[in-house]
């Protein structure tokens, strides 16, 4: 038994992510500053609970239930977090807020903005804890690089961000019940990894969004297969700065592990972000001018002198995003400040437009 504050999560759904997540909540943490609590399971099936409880959480009790309602009736559940595929994020963030609980919503939030909204207004009124899952944000290469970018100004003014994403899933091969898959469930690579390159866009451009934050105008294009969107490709230009922001992502082709994934350039240098993906990054190698830097690019890489910043993961990196979202509720907070509404509605507006001109429509929408 720790003294340590406690929180105790009620876990919808047992996919991969609520596997990765779950591990990582029981790990032991010695920074800690929360015990994790993994009160309850819910689950369309009985035993797949009792069987990712006995793998992800061993030396925890969780009751196990076989749908997601009896979770959020839990008086014994803090927080619910929603791992279901985006299309069921709505419904679930929905139902859990309606019976009071505070929730922890996995990546892409909604849908569409309208849904977030939504959800955002009845948290509101009933005066619970909501937040988008974006574990990118919660990462300390992520605050790092905000803080050095936008208070350092290590690299002066950032003028423009390229990023991508290529996850490299072979959809023909999936059933049509994945949801990498099937549109019912959310396919397509903006909403599962575009929203990352995004995300690096945000933190190079501009960092969190009040809601009055200037929109970006928005040019792009996107590509389909059996109906699926695989391929995105948008430019974001900022017009009161002339800023811009290069979002790419697909499902069609493998980013190389550890490479650059995104380049941020500044009117004083530029730094490159590498990791095993743009959602699990391990370190960025800020390039200055004029320090050692040769200023033309025909010089080899070695010749230039770079300072790489690195940071070792701990368990897969999920316990940031577990600690920050704790201490959250514990401080009676009905905000993220890493991941505020404005950012997610944000998000979910740019990505609704990359949607309206690639003509991507979700069923029911
Ligand atoms: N932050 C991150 O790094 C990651 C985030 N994600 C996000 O997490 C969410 C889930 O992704 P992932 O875990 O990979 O998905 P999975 O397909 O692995 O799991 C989804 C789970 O949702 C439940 N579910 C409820 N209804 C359905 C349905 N009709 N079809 C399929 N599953 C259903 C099932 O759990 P049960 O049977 O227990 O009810 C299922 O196991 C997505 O929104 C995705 O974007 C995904 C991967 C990584
Ligand atoms: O969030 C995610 O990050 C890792 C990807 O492989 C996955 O598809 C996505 O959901």
């Amino acid at each position: 038994m720790s003294n340590l504050p406690k929180i105790r999560w009620g876990i919808v759904a047992t996919g991969m992510i609520s596997e990765w997540f779950v591990e990582d909540l029981v790990l032991d943490w010695p920074e800690g500053k929360v015990e994790h609590i993994v009160q309850a399971i819910g689950t369309s099936k009985i035993e797949k609970g009792q069987e990712f409880a006995s793998k992800y959480c061993p030396k925890q009790s969780p009751t196990i239930y076989g749908s997601y309602e009896e979770v959020y009736h839990d008086a014994d559940v803090d927080i619910v977090y929603i791992g279901t595929p985006h299309a069921f994020h709505y419904q679930n963030c929905m139902e859990a807020i309606s019976a009071g609980k505070n929730v922890l919503c996995e990546k892409a939030f909604t849908l569409n903005a309208k849904q977030t909204k939504e959800i955002f207004d009845a948290a509101r009124e009933k005066n619970v804890y909501v937040a988008e899952a974006m574990w990118l944000r919660h990462r300390p290469l992520y605050l790092e690089l905000q803080r050095l970018l936008h208070e350092e100004k290590i690299i002066g003014d950032v003028f423009r961000v390229f990023s991508d994403f290529a996850s490299g899933v072979d959809i023909a091969s999936l059933p049509t019940t994945s949801r990498y898959r099937n549109l019912a469930l959310g396919a397509g690579s903006l909403l599962d990894i575009g929203v990352y390159s995004l995300t690096w866009v945000r933190l190079a451009l501009g960092g969190t969004a009040p809601a009055q934050a200037e929109k970006p105008l928005i040019l792009a294009a996107q590509s389909h297969e059996e109906g699926v969107e695989v391929t995105t490709s948008a430019i974001l230009q900022y017009s009161s700065s002339g800023k811009q922001g290069i979002v790419t992502s697909t499902t069609k082709s493998l980013g190389a592990p550890g490479e650059v994934f995104s380049v941020i350039h500044g009117t004083n240098g530029y730094i490159e972000i590498e990791g095993r993906t743009p959602s699990a990054p391990d370190s960025f190698t800020v390039w200055k001018k004029h320090e050692g830097n040769p200023d033309r690019a025909c010089f080899p890489r070695e010749m230039c002198r770079g300072k790489k910043y690195e940071f070792p993961t701990l368990g897969r990196g999920f316990t940031h995003e577990a600690e920050h979202t704790a201490l959250d509720i514990l401080e009676g907070r009905k905000e993220s400040s890493i991941m505020p509404w404005a950012e997610t509605v944000y998000i979910m507006e740019i990505m609704d437009e990359i949607r309206r001109q690639g003509n991507t429509v979700y069923p029911g929408e």
